[in-house]
């Protein structure tokens, strides 16, 4: 493909519309990063493109820099922009967030409109071209080569950061937060993160585009070009980088030509294509959502399982003798408009003991979990931990003090393999950022991930399945890897919801063997489980909910004969 502007009769009209492919492959790659990747839907990117565009435009007609220097400002500014906007957009949740990147998709189309020093309307004309040894780029040929350059490096880069910790963080976004915050990551940081990388991709579109096209006007960057972009993304395939290339040429390339054939169809001239790619667009997303290259990629080789180093490790941190009552829950409450989940409860758990939390449908257990682990904020009462009084923290902050648990509903990115979502199990004992995983500087950090990772599959006897896509294991498996992971953050305090739910009889006591070990190692464990005898045999200490109430507290067997927790389960006194 990089011969292509060397064959002397490839027409100019081909070499042109593939620069424009590559231009518009760098703004869908962004959008496949934040969109399908993330899971944020944006309308507005071709603002960004605009900041990039206009940036050096400006500098290079007003003030006479070289468009090389303009480089780093062009990007710089799109950094400052998405910076802002995302500090506010990326906060907002569901329908909000796209409805959010419509707003400034539109409002940046207006302030590039009406602003005197950009040209207003009319644009920036008589922009340098961008030159290379001396020699000015000013044909589509020559230009050719830049554009693809930097679309190759940005896949290069795009390739190896979905590779990364912070890549992983990324990716578990797009199943939620719950489990990525329940492991540590920052899911707003992760979010602003992604977002700005996709603003970068289009800003350096936008610099590219400003000296090739040698003029910017606002319409270009308006919120039809958004959308095309988005269209690119969606079509090509959201989730996948090489869908961004796909997707951008057959936009670009159809749009081409439909501009040409449909006036001449309909009768008279109009932009008829946006109506196309819209009718494209809402299509796909009833019908394919995952877009055209997982199509295409299903029929090439698949790739190859990812290598573990059995040398790779991570060194627990071990458990602090001192703290005899590591959890201590204190009269808490929890309403829910006039519902009460949870009604002052307390309960202790102590070091290397195994606790139960059991009591009948809708007692409030899920709740105490989430009280605990800081998804929920109190009504009354307080928690502490290893002596810190803990209620006021925020999940990840939570995570951070060695609280893991796992989830009622299984909370795993189904698309990742069982290794890559344990492996966002070790996100706080990783300290690689957005560079180093982008320029693989992580690879020693990544191997010890990925080691102990292996290490945690193995002792959930998930080994042989541990490259498959997670999506693809039983419910009872998928649970099993929620501890593994959950495990990876190597917990003082490890809280799981109904563990054993979806086991045969082996594997419960593979998995009660397995918990009973670590208490061995001094791990706390707070087990809501429905499975009695699971239950009795294996805890040290339970608690009993019904309504929201703790109704009994005390040893298994004690537990077992006591009237109130017979009456709550049975509906009748003992
Ligand atoms: N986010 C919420 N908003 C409103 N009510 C809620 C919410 N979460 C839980 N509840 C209610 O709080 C009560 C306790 O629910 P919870 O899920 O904690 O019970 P549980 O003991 O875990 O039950 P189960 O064993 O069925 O999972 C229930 O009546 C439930 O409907």
């Amino acid at each position: 493909m990089l011969a292509i502007p060397l064959l002397p009769f490839v027409p100019d009209f081909w070499v042109t519309l593939l620069d424009f492919v590559g231009l518009a492959s760098l703004v869908a790659l962004g959008l496949v990063l934040l969109t399908g990747v993330g899971g944020m839907t944006s309308f507005g990117q071709a603002a960004f493109v605009g900041f990039g565009a206009y940036a050096s435009a400006l500098l290079t007609t007003a003030y006479g820099w070289s468009p090389w220097m303009t480089l780093p400002v062009s990007l710089a500014v799109t950094i400052a922009a998405a910076l802002l906007i995302g500090l506010v957009t990326v906060r907002l949740s569901g329908h909000y967030l796209p409805l959010g990147t419509i707003a400034w998709g539109i409002s940046f189309y207006y302030l590039f409109g009406n602003l005197k020093a950009l040209g207003a309307y009319d644009g920036i004309s008589s922009v340098p071209p961008l030159s290379l040894f001396g020699y000015d780029l000013l044909d589509s040929r020559a230009f050719y080569f830049i554009v693809w350059g930097f679309v190759l490096l940005s896949i290069l880069l795009t390739a190896n950061l979905l590779d990364s910790r912070v890549g992983r963080s990324i990716r578990a976004l797009r199943s939620g937060a719950a489990a990525a915050e329940s492991v540590g990551v920052n899911v707003w940081r992760a979010k602003l993160t992604v977002f700005v990388y996709a603003a970068v991709l289009a800003g350096l579109s936008g610099w590219l585009y400003a000296h090739f096209q040698r003029a910017v006007t606002p319409g270009v960057f308006n919120l039809s070009a958004g959308i095309e972009y988005l269209l690119m993304a969606v079509l090509g395939g959201a989730g996948h980088i090489y869908g961004a290339i796909l997707g951008a040429g057959i936009v670009v390339v159809s749009k081409n030509f439909l501009q040409d054939l449909l006036p001449v169809f309909f009768g008279h001239t109009g932009n008829y294509e946006g109506i196309v790619f819209g009718v494209i667009l809402i299509a796909m997303l009833q019908g394919a959502r995952e877009g055209i290259w997982p199509l295409i990629a299903a029929r090439v080789a698949r790739g190859e399982a990812r290598a573990v180093d059995p040398a790779g490790t991570l060194t627990g941190r071990g458990f602090d003798a001192k703290d005899e009552t590591l959890l201590s829950v204190r009269s808490v409450r929890k309403e829910f408009g006039g519902l009460v989940a949870v009604d002052d409860v307390s309960f202790d758990v102590g070091r290397a003991e195994i606790v139960g939390l059991i009591g009948p449908n809708g007692a409030g257990k899920s709740t105490t979990f989430n009280l605990v682990t800081g998804v929920l904020p109190l009504s009354g009462g307080e928690i502490h931990f290893a002596g810190e009084r803990i209620d006021r923290l925020g999940p990840e902050k939570i995570a951070e003090r060695r609280i893991a648990r796992t989830f009622q509903h299984v909370k795993l990115a189904p698309a990742m393999s069982v290794l890559e979502n344990v492996a966002i199990g070790a996100h706080l004992r990783g300290s690689a950022g957005l560079v180093a995983g982008m320029l693989k500087l992580d690879r020693a950090e990544e191997r010890d991930i990925f080691g102990e990772a292996a290490r945690q599959i193995e002792r959930v006897g998930l080994a042989d399945v541990m490259h498959r896509p997670a999506g693809t294991l039983a419910l009872g498996q998928q649970r099993l890897a929620e501890i593994a992971r959950a495990l990876c953050v190597d917990p003082r305090l490890l809280l799981l919801d109904e563990p054993a739910a979806g086991l045969r009889h082996m594997e419960k006591q593979a998995l009660a063997d397995l918990i009973r070990g670590l208490r061995e190692e001094g791990m706390s464990v707070l087990l809501v489980e429905h499975d009695m005898d699971f239950v009795m045999r294996l805890t040290d200490h339970i608690v009993v909910l019904n309504f929201g109430a703790r109704i009994a507290t005390g040893a298994p067997a004690a537990i077992q004969s006591d009237p109130a927790v017979i009456e709550a389960y049975l509906g009748s006194p003992a």
